[in-house]
């Protein structure tokens, strides 16, 4: 048991650039067919575990705010308070925005690949801002002062943005006693689970999230995890739903 409140985190279920195989970051697609029973099936999950979430946090991405309506009416917790950020968001992909996972692969070379995949501190090449995946004009970013904009980032870029919101808006939360619930994005999460794992940069590149699949954190008084890795709450299937997306590419 948790001595203070428990998190639950949840990427969004498959979208529709996940099943073309494209780098996504932060543009704003949709999710797929898969994707919405995934979502359903995560849900259902959080009900069948008793785990119902007081308070709910996403990106301002359609893929995390959608899997989060979807979950949370088949959990029946559609009507609690929803807070979204875009320091939740999905990694800026930057210039690799749009491409094909397996073509960028044979073009540039595993190791490549590897860096501007998984790497903790190589950020892929900057997005232009005339390239039609830049969210540079996008208004739900217009109030974000131009330094805090990002054009390309790493996985260390998104855990400088994303931990001010963990302390800030989540952590009381937590303090509190309440049941939090973040459905955010595979990138994005590995950021927070690096945090709570105190996960080093090199171990980092070896672990991925899987689609639809809730993950229960119990923390200490420290917010410290009391179960390295949390726990899925179904195992078997994140096992290998994490195995496909650390295969993608190939
Ligand atoms: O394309 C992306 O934005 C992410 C998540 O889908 O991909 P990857 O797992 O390759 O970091």
């Amino acid at each position: 048991m948790s001595e203070v409140g428990t998190l639950v985190l949840l990427r969004h279920g498959e979208s529709e650039w996940n099943a073309k195989n494209l780098f996504t970051g932060w543009v704003d697609v949709d999710l797929s067919a898969k994707g919405e029973a995934e979502a359903r099936r995560g849900g259902e999950l959080i009900r069948e575990s008793g785990l119902l979430p007081d308070v709910v946090h996403t990106s301002v991405l359609r893929r995390a705010i959608r899997t989060c309506e979807i979950a949370l009416h088949a959990a029946d917790r559609h009507w609690i308070p929803v807070q979204r950020s875009w320091r939740l968001n999905e990694r800026h992909y930057g210039a690799l925005q749009g491409k094909n996972k397996k073509q960028t692969l044979e073009e540039f070379g595993e190791e490549q690949f590897m860096l501007w995949r998984r790497s903790y501190d190589v950020p892929p090449p900057p997005l232009a801002d005339d390239d039609e995946w830049s969210q540079i004009d996008d208004p739900r970013y217009a109030s974000l002062p131009p330094e805090l904009r990002p054009r390309t980032e790493c996985l260390k870029d998104v855990v400088a943005r994303m931990l001010p919101y963990w302390y800030d808006q989540i952590v009381p939360q937590l303090v509190d006693g309440k049941t939090v619930l973040v459905a955010a994005h595979g990138n994005s999460l590995r950021a927070l689970v690096k945090h709570l794992d105190g996960i080093s940069d090199e171990a980092i590149a070896k672990l991925n999230i899987p689609t639809g699949i809730p993950l229960r954190y119990d923390l200490d008084a420290s917010l410290k995890p009391i179960t390295t890795g949390g726990t899925y709450l179904d195992p078997e299937a994140a096992a290998e739903a994490a195995a496909a997306v650390a295969n993608q590419g190939r």
